[in-house]
């Protein structure tokens, strides 16, 4: 079976590192014209499919913008996943689940099951109760060619403090979390199975993390677009990580429209090989 490293890779190599976020805002849905409910919710992610197609490998659902409608949403982020997933483009459920072994273990179940109907390619986790706690997981992953993505150092401001403080081992806790992952990577050809998320706001060299332990780890790098980071800097911001990174942008393509997505995903890729 093909690993999902393999896979990711290929993605990349055949559509760019550009992965769009599909992430239904109450605020993009008004903007839209389309209803704040599941039915708006899943109007507005099926045309970010479509404007995807060709343009991007690689999209990223964030399931909190379904997940508040209920039943209702969870029945849309199916679907969406099922049809991104048919139309060739490869799925992270952006879940950032994290717990006890035996959790984690469901959870592995619920996004990355191939019989699970949230099946996606791969999910985000958080791993405040080490790496280790999602060992289920990443089993249960590695059996079905799925991937996951660790948070190491997150885009939003408010992280620094616990991200970057220094850890037992003396290293910054992302610093730590990032080795954690990139050793369970170590011996892979090409890129592993695991992932790290690192926030494209400031650059690495602030987080601890060190970027050389990162050439077997893709790195999944939100922050870009609207959040500020520019995809222009990409190299300046990840140093020798860069060609590890896989950058993810929502609401700066999806806040263009529906008319404006494709056109908004083509600058956005002219801007990233610039
Ligand atoms: O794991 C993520 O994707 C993530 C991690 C992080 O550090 N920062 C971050 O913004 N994200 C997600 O990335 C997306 C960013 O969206 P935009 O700011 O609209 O491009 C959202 O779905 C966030 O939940």
């Amino acid at each position: 079976m093909t690993s999902f490293g393999e896979r990711l890779r290929v993605a990349v190599d055949t559509h760019g590192r550009l992965c769009l976020g599909l992430d239904p805002h109450a605020s993009l849905l008004a903007q839209w014209g389309l209803p704040d409910s599941a039915e708006g919710a899943r109007e507005l992610a099926l045309s970010a499919v479509d404007a995807a197609q060709g343009r991007v490998g690689v999209v990223k659902p964030q399931v909190a913008f379904y997940e508040r409608f209920g039943a209702a949403g969870y029945a849309v982020l199916e679907e969406v996943i099922g049809h991104a997933r048919a139309q060739g483009l490869l799925v992270i459920a952006d879940a950032k689940r994290g717990d006890i072994g035996s959790t984690m273990a469901a959870y592995g179940a619920a996004w990355l099951d191939p019989d699970s109907p949230l099946s996606a390619d791969a999910m985000t986790i958080v791993a405040y109760q080490g790496l280790d706690s999602a060992a289920p997981a990443i089993d249960l992953a590695r059996e079905h060619g799925r991937g996951l993505f660790v948070l190491t150092a997150t885009s939003n401001p408010e992280a620094r403090d616990v991200q970057q403080s220094i850890s037992g081992t003396g290293r910054t806790v992302a610093g730590q979390l990032a080795r954690d992952v990139a050793v369970k990577n170590a011996g892979t050809i090409g890129w592993g199975m695991l992932g790290v998320v690192i926030g494209a706001t400031e650059p690495i060299a602030r987080t601890g993390i060190d970027p050389v332990l990162l050439a077997h780890t893709p790195v999944l790098a939100p922050g870009f677009g609207f959040q500020g980071g520019r995809l222009g800097a990409l190299r300046d911001l990840f140093g020798l990580a860069a060609d590890s990174v896989v950058a993810s942008v929502s609401r700066s393509v999806l806040g263009a429209g529906r008319d404006g997505m494709a056109d908004a995903l083509d600058a956005h890729r002219q801007e990233l090989a610039a």
